[in-house]
């Protein structure tokens, strides 16, 4: 059977008093990408934020159920999801690097964690991961803000690689990018996926088709289909799934 990176279990999310995630049950599999899809107000956020209590930041959100990392239930009490973070990384949809040079994105987080290695060696690795590398080794000093939007978005993906997580959460993240940087983020998460785990929303069908192994359909905060993306885009079991793949709805 294949390994999962996490379970998610019966998963409720509520805004005041609106229900938006219904009861959601999802593996995500090691070592695979897996897409998120569904139209605008679904969920889709919502579901990747709480795989990282990165909901726990949303005012107003509540969380019931379970998220299962490495067995244990990341919403259990006591844990710190701080440290959850730190092993399940994320990247958003607008490329957000901190007001530092190049160098200080990445090490950034090995920083404040205390880190006390050869902190040189892993920017340069996590920015050789994320593809940047020879783009960047020149002027590691300059400010982030000079690079292209592509760049940026690799920048913020080397950030969170630097701390070596085990799975890497992206929303909607070559959303603000043309067709060429969101190609080389494709290539670059196929690549990645040797070493982790990637879950990815995304309102574009065909990168869905393009990178990812598995897909979940959302609709309205229920999860109404989950399986390997090639069979869901050629065989859905769904009629809604096929509605929405073949672009009559969303
Ligand atoms: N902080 C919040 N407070 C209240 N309601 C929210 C909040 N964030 C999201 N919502 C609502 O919850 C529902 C799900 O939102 P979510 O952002 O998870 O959907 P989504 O599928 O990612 O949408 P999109 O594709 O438009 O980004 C939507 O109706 C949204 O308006």
């Amino acid at each position: 059977m294949m390994e999962r990176a996490l379970s998610i279990r019966n998963l409720k999310v509520s805004y005041k008093d609106r229900e938006v995630l219904k009861g959601i049950d999802l593996d995500i599999y090691k070592n695979k990408i897996t897409a998120i899809i569904g139209p605008s107000g679904c969920g889709k956020s919502t579901l990747l934020r709480c795989m990282n209590r990165m909901i726990d930041i949303v005012e107003g959100a509540k969380v019931s159920g379970e998220v299962l990392f490495g067995g244990e239930n990341i919403y259990a009490p006591g844990v710190d999801p701080v440290k959850i973070r730190f092993k399940i990384g994320m990247v958003f949809q607008k490329p957000n690097p901190f007001p530092k040079s190049i160098f200080e994105n990445v090490a950034f987080g090995l920083k404040i964690n205390g880190y006390t290695g050869d902190i040189p060696y892993m920017v340069e690795k996590s920015l050789r991961w994320a593809g940047l590398w020879e783009e960047v080794k020149g002027r590691l000093k300059d400010d982030a803000y000079v690079l292209s939007g592509g760049q940026q978005q690799r920048l913020c993906i080397a950030r969170a690689l630097a701390l070596e997580p085990e799975v890497l959460l992206l929303d909607e993240p070559c959303s603000a990018l043309d067709p060429v940087s969101t190609l080389r983020i494709e290539e670059l998460l196929l690549n990645l996926k040797e070493r982790l785990t990637i879950v990815i929303v995304t309102h574009n069908i065909q990168q869905a088709a393009r990178i990812a192994d598995y897909t979940a359909f959302l609709l309205d905060g229920n999860l109404v289909e989950f399986g390997e993306t090639s069979s869901m885009f050629t065989v859905p079991k769904d009629k809604r799934t096929e509605d929405f793949i073949t672009g009559r709805f969303g």
